[in-house]
């Protein structure tokens, strides 16, 4: 039974990869399983044939037969836990990079999304100026931290894991707001990802949906 994950039609980003369906694309990649694309409109995300798959009306689903799956993040720990490629097998590795899977979630991408909400949906407020100042100084108290860990490292936990793929996943959003290049060896590491052939295959099936609808 083929794999098969759902994805924006026309992603605000124009195929950039920052939607989450590239992370899930990416692991995918990495442990050589293939995969459908079912492409969604905002309107048939909000839809009771989607709802039923996702009670919150967003991308990425994943189904696998009888299997159907929500949350990134656990979509990519049951890839990971399934196929070999991105988890150590040994238990004490292996429970770092599912660490790093959670660090990468719950404690450096939270400012990131304050900031998009704040750059998206705050722009007009007459604080927004202020709040986008305060969230840029969280962020970087979280970069730093990371930064500082991480060091000269090629990955945080020795080779490539799940951890990796959903930190680099994580501080891509940050390519655009310069924040990122104030840490040189963070955006060395977010570029070792990006350098990834696994990432690189990720990348170029999103660019596609997007320049499918572009052209004539
Ligand atoms: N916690 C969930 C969050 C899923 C999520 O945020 N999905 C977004 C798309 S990825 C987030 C995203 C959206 C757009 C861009 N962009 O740059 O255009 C980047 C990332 C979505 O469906 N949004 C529509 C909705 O909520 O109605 C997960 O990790 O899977």
């Amino acid at each position: 039974m083929t794999v098969t994950i759902t994805a924006f039609r026309q992603s605000p980003d124009r195929g950039a990869g920052l939607a989450r369906d590239t992370r899930v694309r990416w692991a995918l990649e990495e442990v050589g399983v293939p995969y459908d694309v079912r492409l969604l409109s905002f309107r048939e995300m909000k839809e009771a044939g989607h709802l039923a798959l996702q009670p919150f009306g967003q991308i990425p689903t994943y189904e696998d037969g009888d299997l159907v799956l929500f949350e990134t993040g656990a979509i990519i720990f049951h890839i990971a836990e399934r196929h070999a490629g991105l988890l150590p097998s040994e238990t004490g590795p292996r429970a770092r990079a599912i660490m790093w899977m959670f660090a990468a979630l719950n404690t450096v991408e939270p400012p990131i999304l304050d900031r998009t909400t704040t750059k998206l949906a705050e722009s007009e407020e007459p604080w927004s100026e202020q709040r986008l100042r305060l969230t840029d100084d969280r962020i970087r108290i979280r970069l730093g931290q990371l930064s500082d860990h991480l060091g000269d490292a090629e990955w945080l936990e020795g080779g490539f894991s799940a951890g990796d793929l959903m930190m680099v996943s994580v501080l891509l959003r940050l390519k655009a707001s310069g924040l990122l290049g104030e840490f040189p060896n963070l955006a060395a590491y977010v570029a070792r990802g990006e350098d990834r052939p696994a990432y690189k295959r990720a990348f170029a099936a999103q660019l596609a949906v997007f320049t499918a609808l572009s052209s004539p």
